[in-house]
């Protein structure tokens, strides 16, 4: 184990125990599948604040411009770091997506709504 405390790519090899080595692996996963949970909620709850200023000052919802800058910049970050230029573009498609949604749904209704506190906002979807 190194300094935090996980596996290295040597010690995953020498593994004598694999089912020892799977659990910790699974640990991990959910430590960060966790934290990557926790970054869509965080993204989302921003947007809500996004939508609260484009309904009070009228502006629009949909930002071409913007969305191009999120979408290149992530398939920069794909090409940089060795991931699927399509698997990215599409997770960033979905966030996108997700993101105008509860825009919509903000800017239509006129809702104020406290940062982060988005099941009071979104549809039971957010709730689990
Ligand atoms: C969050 C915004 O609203 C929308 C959602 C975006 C996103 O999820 O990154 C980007 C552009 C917008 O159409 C924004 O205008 O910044």
């Amino acid at each position: 184990m190194n300094d935090n405390n996980t596996a290295t790519g040597s010690e995953i090899d020498a593994v004598t125990d694999p089912e020892a080595a799977l659990e910790a692996l699974r640990v991990e996963l959910d430590r960060v599948d966790r934290t990557l949970l926790e970054g869509v909620r965080d993204r989302l709850a921003l947007c809500t604040r996004v939508a609260e200023l484009k309904q009070q000052h009228d502006i629009a919802v949909l930002q071409p411009g913007r969305m191009q800058l999120v979408q290149r910049r992530a398939r920069d970050y794909a090409d940089r770091h060795g991931l699927s230029a399509e698997f990215v573009r599409e997770l960033y498609d979905l966030l996108i997506e997700e993101a105008c949604r509860v825009e919509d749904l903000i800017v239509a209704g006129g809702e104020k709504t406290a940062p982060g506190d988005l099941d009071d906002t979104v549809s039971a979807e957010h709730r689990s």
